[in-house]
């Protein structure tokens, strides 16, 4: 669908810009493809990108190969977070490479679930947090994309789904672990189910628990997830701490763009 609303004519590099869109009428896709048209400003040519996964990250993938095809970009190299972000770039022309060959990143662009107003994230709603938080943690600049629903006051609140990956081996003993560890916050652990009511399977051949219905924020984060990364059973969780450089939130009322202190 055509935007109403060119992304490209938000031009502000200030942390905070306030652009009045309250007259136009912007589903919640228009406001995710907006934050990705305005984070690819970053993207210059010659840089090697970490490619984001889920249906914000999409549209800034959408956006390079536009870009590439016009040739606006030119020697650009992707490495893509996810087997679904793999296809897209390939089908996009975006020439592809992997963190063996390409151990350093410039910039990293992708969606989030959740965000506090420290920059900290929850990912991995898509499934692909453990491939996201190698590809991102390798990157010098991390780019966030988000509407504004995903912003909230605690990550880990009430609102929480933490999904933790982990070992299929002997699933329901690391879920009961990881129940018992936040059972103070009210947690579930649900086996993430997929199609057919199958465990949900990641890229990486693993399941993923979410944590849900903690019912009151979980302190200090660093803990947390020092405390879940140490159960055996747990290969990664969806947390993304002190990680984003820059955070691009699209709302009814403009674009904010927040960059780590
Ligand atoms: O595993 C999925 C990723 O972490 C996504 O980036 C995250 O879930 C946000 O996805 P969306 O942009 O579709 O809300």
């Amino acid at each position: 669908m055509a935007l109403a609303y060119d992304p490209l004519f938000i031009t502000s590099d200030k942390s905070s810009t306030e652009i009045s869109l309250a007259s136009i009428n912007l589903t919640q896709d228009d406001l995710k493809r907006i934050a990705a048209y305005k984070a690819v400003e970053f993207v210059q040519s010659g840089m090697v990108l970490g490619l984001g996964t889920g249906s914000t990250a999409k549209h800034a993938v959408d956006r390079i190969g536009e870009l590439l095809r016009q040739g606006k970009l030119e020697n650009i190299v992707g490495i893509p977070t996810s087997k679904k972000t793999q296809e897209q770039a390939l089908s996009l022309g975006i020439p592809l490479s992997d963190l063996d060959s390409h151990p350093v990143i410039d910039l990293s662009i992708d969606g989030a679930d959740e965000v506090d107003p420290d920059l900290n994230l929850v990912k991995g709603r898509g499934g692909s947090l453990l491939r996201e938080k190698m590809i991102e943690g390798a990157s010098k600049k991390f780019v966030v994309i988000v509407d504004e629903s995903k912003m909230v006051k605690h990550i880990g609140g009430s609102r929480l789904a933490l999904p933790v990956e982990i070992v299929p081996f002997c699933w329901r003993f690391t879920a009961e672990k990881l129940r018992g560890l936040l059972e103070g916050y009210g947690c579930e652990a649900n086996l993430r189910l997929g199609e057919k009511g199958k465990p949900f399977v990641t890229d990486n051949g693993n399941y993923i628990v979410d944590l849900v219905n903690v019912e009151k924020d979980m302190g200090d984060l660093g803990l947390v997830s020092d405390a879940i990364l140490r159960l055996p059973g747990v290969v990664e969780h969806g947390m993304f701490l002190d990680m984003a450089s820059t955070v691009i939130i699209a709302g009814e009322l403009g674009v904010k763009i927040k960059n780590k202190h």
